[in-house]
Parts: structure tokens; sequence; C-alpha cells
């Protein structure tokens, strides 16, 4: 089986352009094939600011109200995506920048109303996803660029958690593909005190994970991210990591983050 990445950047790296610019020289120096899938969340929240729309998000997900839709799909499928792809193709990688509705590439489900309407909203599990899709994008030499915006395949786009589809494309490029799936953010993997750069978690199992989201060691945005990571590597996924987006480079080396265990 070829080797794949899955690399997932965050949002608060994104909003560093000299970070940014980093990254991307290490990911576009990453051998074999690649998927690069981007957040964008902090920026989608300044712009909203900025036009008098305010963010309101519930369990790391956003609202998205008719309003917001519009921001994020301007802010994830236009200015970042295609900014990232532009600075992609400068450094010598042929990055293609893709919605979900691209190539029928992701197909979600508006999240039902229960307590809570999370509005237009996309969930997503490995089924929704085209590999083969995917797979010929790859096979033409190409990268594809994908960021969180899904569609129903009735006309509506959905706005989707990153690290959901980051863990649902890993998923489904597996069967095919030996794939790793690597969560780039701004600290070095799971820390047991996040103020504290030398207390990296170096490997976590899944029980590990429930104790520590009950000691509150892991809070946040942090529990939806391992509780994908952890879907993955129960998936088929041969290799998850959560680390620092600085240190990509050391991937090759397995030195890297944090890295989950069964
Ligand atoms: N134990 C922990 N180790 C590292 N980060 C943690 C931890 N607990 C909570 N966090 C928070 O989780 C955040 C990452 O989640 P999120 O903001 O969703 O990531 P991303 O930028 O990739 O979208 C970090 O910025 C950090 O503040
Ligand atoms: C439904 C939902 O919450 N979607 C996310 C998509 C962007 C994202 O995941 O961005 P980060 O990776 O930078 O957090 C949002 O709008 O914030």
């Amino acid at each position: 089986m070829n080797k794949l990445s899955v690399i997932k950047i965050g949002g608060n790296v994104i909003d560093n352009s000299a970070k940014l610019h980093q990254f991307l020289l290490d990911f576009t120096a990453l051998p074999g094939d690649k998927i690069l899938i981007h957040g964008g969340g902090k920026i989608a929240t300044e712009l909203g600011d900025s036009l008098g729309v305010t963010a309101k998000m519930v369990d790391g997900r956003r609202i998205t109200d008719i309003e917001t839709l519009r921001i994020v799909t301007m802010v994830y499928a236009g200015l970042i995506n295609k900014n990232m792809v532009a600075q992609l193709q400068a450094k010598g990688c042929n990055a293609i920048g893709l919605t979900g509705a691209d190539g029928n590439i992701i197909k979600a489900v508006k999240r039902p109303v229960k307590d809570i309407d999370y509005g237009f909203v996309g969930d997503l599990d490995a089924s929704s996803v085209s590999s083969a899709t995917l797979d010929s994008l790859l096979k033409a030499g190409m990268v594809p660029v994908l960021c969180a915006i899904t569609h129903d395949g009735d006309s509506q786009l959905l706005n989707t958690n990153a690290d959901t589809i980051a863990s649902a494309v890993a998923v489904a490029m597996s069967s095919s593909y030996e794939t790793s799936l690597v969560y780039c953010f701004e600290k070095r993997g799971v820390m047991l005190d996040v103020d504290d750069d030398t207390s990296l978690v170096s490997e976590i199992r899944m029980h590990e994970f429930d104790q520590l989201k009950e000691e509150g060691v892991v809070s946040g945005g942090m529990i939806p991210k391992l509780h994908n990571a952890f879907e993955a590597i129960k998936s088929g996924v041969a290799a998850v990591y959560i680390g620092k987006a600085d240190e990509l480079a050391q991937i090759d080396q397995q030195n890297f983050g944090t890295r989950l265990i069964k």
C-alpha cells in the first residue's frame, strides 16, 4: 500500500502569516501523497465581529445561521482556501482547493435539531467521503486542500468542523492507503499543563483520554479533537498524531507531538 499523510491545520496557525508560511514549506517538503484540511474559525469570528455578526459556539461547534453561513463560506472556501493554494503553488506544491461540494467529495447531513438548533452545520463520517475522487486527484499528481464547507447534495452548503473532516477523510482513505493523520496546531501536543511547554504527553491511550477529561487536564477544543483522533485510530488509520505546526518537519522521524494508541 502507498503511504498517505492527511494533515489538518488549525485556525490559530492560519491567522499567523509567518507560521503559516513555514508550515506550508514543511507540508510541501513531506514525501509521498498528501491531503491538507484547514479550519479558520478564528478568522471567521473576527470577520463576523467586524460585520456585527457575533459568533455563538456550543461544545466547540459554531451555531451557523444563514448570515454566519455566508461568512464562513467566504472565509473558509474563499479567502483562506485560495490564499493557501496560491502559497502552496508558489512553493512547488500542485495544490487544488476544494469544498465538499466540489466533485461531491463530502456529502454531509444537516445536524438534526434536538435541544439545540445548530443551523447549517453538517455531520459526516467516512461513508460521506468520496475516496475515489480524492484518489483520482492524487493519481493526477495533485494535492487536495479541503476547507470546512461541505454540502447536502440538495443545493445546501453546510459548515463542518475541520477536525471531523480530517478524521473522516483519513478513515475513508485508509482502505486504499497506509494513512497517517496529523493534527497540527499551536501547542506541542496534548499537554498536562497547557501553560508549561515541557509537559507534553508523548503517547495517549483511549482510557487515559477519559481520565484526563475527568481531571480537567484536557478541555475546550482539545476534547472534540481527541474524540475525532481516537475515532480515526479505531477505524483503520495507521498512525494519528497531534502536535505543533512548527515541528511538522520532525514527523518522518516519528518524533512529533502526542501519538495516539488504540
Ligand atoms: N491538555 C491540553 N493540551 C493542549 N491543548 C489543550 C489542552 N486542553 C485544552 N487545550 C486547548 O485546545 C485548543 C485546541 O483546540 P482547537 O482550538 O479546537 O484547535 P485548532 O486550532 O486546531 O482548531 C488549544 O488551543 C488549547 O487551548
Ligand atoms: C461547525 C463548526 O464549528 N465549524 C467550524 C469550522 C472551522 C474549523 O473547524 O476551524 P478550526 O479548525 O480553526 O477550529 C467553525 O466554523 O468554527
